[in-house]
């Protein structure tokens, strides 16, 4: 089927999918400016005891209960999902499904509409991150499926860095290198565009100044931010680099790699795994990589794990805090950094001589400014919302589509857009 967008569609309903590295969340809103939700919900802890959680568009929660043991496929968790927005009566009405893909490398840097010629360039990214773009794209295809009147569209995490200057992207490796695309590419960069809108709105075009957000979840990167641009983050290439993560090793040196694959004989997909789902918190700790777990875990290598997240955390400021040349705002984001007044404490200690000074009442409350009165840094604690900006960014990709009547490629899938 062909996609014709109608103009301008009045109330198109948009469902958005962000498949993370420990969870799958969805949000349906209807199309109208301000974008009203309707229903949001998510499968948290997919390798380890899951959880279903939906809340409608009032706040109000719908069903929370657990989905077993685990660990539950990404495709199981999608499918769960899409039984509860089938049982909403806008559903029939989604006529565009915007999924956050993390990796757009340097051709996609703004959100694109997924046919088949698309979906292959994507498959081909498939390596650089590799516990991300295939489950995104297996997502892409169950929304296809069930959503067959639906145009899909992808939002990449991977776009909002592609500003960043030369010297926050490019390697020390020979230019050939550089141009042929190993460079930096920094990711949840969706979760950074809504920080940076909600800075405007909070400090109007100043933005906050000079802006650490700090976004800490099963993965977890921090981003420099200037007049609310990227100007450096700690993840790279691919979503390994920086911080330590769940199950990821964060920054390592590139001779361990070559250590293992020349003198242990590893084979380069053992070292795939060992970096990407068998280090981080996992790895040192010997116990799980789900951080509220491990603060719950009395054992010595459960608080070694943290400390070292911790430590790691804080020392990755102080470079963001160079590249910036001080620090205005620091924000706390995502699973553990909206979550978890602990590491907020820590790390803000870790931070004072930065100037940050954390109020414990109100880091307690996880009120949205945590920092103490008068000091000069201001600390804010700001729940993210990726499914927003990418029903967003749809909405503006149908607007900008139906104005300038594009027409559809042959293959193109989805349905009308509108009432
Ligand atoms: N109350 C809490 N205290 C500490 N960590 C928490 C808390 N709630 C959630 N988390 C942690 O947040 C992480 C998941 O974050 P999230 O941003 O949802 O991840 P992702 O999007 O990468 O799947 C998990 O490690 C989880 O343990
Ligand atoms: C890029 C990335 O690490 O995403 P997530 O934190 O959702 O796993
Ligand atoms: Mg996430």
């Amino acid at each position: 089927m062909s996609w014709h967008p109608k103009v301008p569609a009045p109330t198109p309903t948009i469902l958005t999918l962000n498949a993370g590295s420990s969870s799958l969340k969805f949000a349906l809103y209807e199309g109208r400016q301000d974008l009203p939700l309707v229903l949001r919900g998510t499968v948290s802890s997919l390798d380890e005891n899951p959880r279903l959680k939906i809340i409608a568009g009032t706040g109000e929660r719908v069903r929370e209960r657990s989905l077993g043991k685990g660990p539950i496929r990404i495709r199981t968790a999608a499918e769960i999902l899409a039984a509860e927005i089938r049982g909403v009566d806008r559903a029939d009405a989604v006529c565009a499904v915007g999924h956050r893909i993390v990796h757009g490398g340097r051709e996609f840097t703004a959100p694109t509409i997924l046919d088949k010629p698309m979906l292959e360039k994507l498959r081909a990214l498939a390596p650089l991150a590799p516990i991300h773009l295939p489950q995104n794209l297996e997502i892409v295809e169950v929304a296809a499926r069930l959503f067959p009147e639906a145009v899909q569209v992808g939002c990449f995490d991977t776009a909002f860095h592609a500003s960043r200057p030369y010297e926050a992207k490019t390697y020390g490796l020979p230019r050939d290198l550089t141009v042929s695309g190993i460079q930096s590419y920094g990711f949840h960069g969706l979760s950074y565009v809504y920080m940076a809108s909600l800075l405007r709105e909070r400090y109007g075009p100043a933005s906050g100044g000079r802006v650490i957000v700090a976004h800490l979840g099963s993965g977890a990167s921090l981003c420099a931010m200037r007049d609310g641009k990227s100007i450096a983050t700690t993840m790279g290439f691919s979503p390994l680099d920086g911080l330590v993560m769940s199950t990821r090793c964060g920054a390592l040196d590139p001779g361990v790699v070559l250590y293992l694959l020349q003198e242990r004989g590893m084979p380069p997909e053992d070292v795939s795994r060992l970096l990407y789902q068998e280090s981080g918190l996992l790895g040192i700790s010997g116990i799980t990589g789900d951080m509220r777990q491990l603060l719950e875990t009395d054992s010595s290598a459960a608080r070694q794990a943290v400390d070292f997240f911790v430590y790691r955390a804080a020392r990755e400021i102080g470079s963001l805090a160079a590249a910036l040349g001080g620090l205005d705002t620091l924000v706390f984001t995502a699973g553990v950094g909206e979550n978890s007044p602990k590491i907020r404490e820590r790390i803000g200690r870790a931070a004072e001589w930065l100037g940050v000074r954390i109020d414990d009442d109100l880091n307690v409350v996880g009120n949205h400014a945590i920092g103490l009165s008068g000091s000069p840094v201001d600390v804010l604690v700001l729940p993210t919302d990726e499914e927003l900006v990418v029903a967003r960014e749809v909405l503006a990709l149908l607007d900008t589509v139906g104005e300038h009547a594009v027409s559809p490629a042959a293959d193109t899938q989805g349905g009308e857009c509108g009432e």
